[in-house]
């Protein structure tokens, strides 16, 4: 039976979508073009055709609850039909690009200068070598002659004092007449570049971190996030702790504008384990930039290589998460008497994983991440359409 009062138009309907946030990605299904086609017809009946990222998104019920009962209130709707569709690989990225958008507007402010790139350096467990990749790529880029900022946001099992060679307390003091005293990172000139590293060790001793396990963690990241005093910087490095948990979320949702570069190892278990990193990467927005797979080959002195960890660990993973492989650094000797000596080996090593590791500075500077210039405008890729209208959502 026809309603007494005449049906909505499809703009009517569109508004009343316009309500409706999908909760992943933090913005309504219009703005993210998740709704391609509203039909009204004369007896009142609304048909909804929704878009889902994914076929089998877990929040379709969610999504079709709200639907139907703001569009049931609106005067002149008699039923609401919903047809549900799936993204194409492009209509996926887009939105996502969005929504990566939307999460760096909705961020809040830290002291990290906005025109550095932010990159945090992650893998799915610990051992994999990701802090010595950090302190060897923080000084290669520095001996580049770029002003690199290190945080070392694995809280407890901190170790860029030891790589880098710092041992210095870090100060606290007002900068710039701010309210708070400030922390001052530690600086140590590389060539041409500088180093700002903050890390808990130059708070406490090893021995006092453990105390802070659990306890502070995500408070002392955010903190580090918005009380440092950087410097102006060209890029930030963090050593991110290993695993996917809260101090991770926590980090992307300060930071949703650093991407990720995550580093494996040739063996196919922890590439397993690494994959959850580069998934805790997408649901959090973060762009994977790369991976680097650390300890490959051995090579001898003789010549001979021995792949001591297996191989293929490093593509196999690139190729499942859709990101470039941008380095192999060897298994050598070198790699551990440099982080035991607190020079990275990159520093001034002539050996192979030195070379790889300059080369992996090299493509990020210079391809991958190159430095931010004034005039860039950091959207993530989202096409002009989006960007309107998530515009127009926020107009609202
Ligand atoms: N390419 C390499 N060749 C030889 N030794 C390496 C190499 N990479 C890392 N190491 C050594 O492996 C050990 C683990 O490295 P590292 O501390 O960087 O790993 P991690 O993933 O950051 O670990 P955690 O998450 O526990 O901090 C260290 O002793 C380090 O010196």
């Amino acid at each position: 039976m026809a309603p007494d009062v005449a049906p909505p138009t499809r703009d009517d309907v569109m508004s009343v979508l316009r309500g409706v946030v999908d909760p992943e990605l933090g913005a309504d299904v219009v703005s993210l073009g998740m709704v391609p086609d509203v039909v009204v017809a004369d007896d009142g009946v609304v048909t909804v055709t929704i878009k889902l990222t994914i076929g089998g998104c877990p929040l379709r019920a969610d999504i079709k609850k709200d639907v139907e009962s703001r569009l049931g209130l609106h005067p002149g709707v008699a039923d609401v039909r919903i047809e549900w569709g799936e993204m194409t690989p492009e209509e996926r990225s887009n939105v996502m690009s969005t929504a990566r958008w939307i999460a760096r507007e909705r961020a809040p402010h830290t002291a990290v200068p906005t025109d550095c790139q932010v990159v945090a350096v992650a893998s799915g467990k610990g051992g994999v070598g990701k802090s010595s990749v950090t302190a060897n790529l923080a000084v290669a880029l520095a001996a580049r002659g770029f002003r690199v900022g290190v945080l070392d946001a694995d809280i407890w099992g901190f170790s860029m004092p030891r790589l880098l060679g710092i041992s210095d307390r870090m100060e606290a003091e007002r900068v710039d007449g701010s309210e708070k005293p400030k922390i001052i990172p530690n600086k140590k000139q590389i060539g041409p570049g500088e180093l700002e590293v903050v890390s808990t060790g130059f708070l406490v001793d090893e021995s006092t971190a453990l105390m802070w396990r659990g306890l502070m963690l995500t408070k002392a990241v955010e903190q580090f996030l918005s009380d440092v005093a950087w410097g102006e910087l060209d890029y930030l490095l963090i050593d991110m702790p290993p695993g996917t948990g809260d101090v991770q979320m926590g980090l992307a949702r300060l930071l949703p504008r650093a991407s990720m570069l995550i580093v494996t190892t040739p063996a196919r278990a922890a590439q397993k384990v690494a994959q959850r990193a580069a998934d805790m990467a997408a649901r959090s927005f973060l762009p994977v930039i790369g991976v680097v797979e650390n300890m490959s080959a051995f090579v001898c002195d003789h010549g001979e290589t021995y792949a001591l960890f297996g191989d293929g660990g490093g593509e196999a993973l690139a190729t499942a998460i859709d990101a470039p492989l941008i380095g192999q650094v060897p298994l050598e000797p070198a790699v551990a008497a440099g982080n035991d000596d607190g020079v990275p080996v990159a520093t001034g090593g002539d050996g192979a994983a030195a070379a790889e590791f300059r080369a992996i500075a090299e493509r990020l500077a210079t391809e991958i991440v190159p430095p931010k210039t004034d005039t860039d405008v950091d959207m993530a890729g989202c096409s002009a359409r989006l960007l309107d209208a998530v515009n127009a959502a926020f107009d609202d």
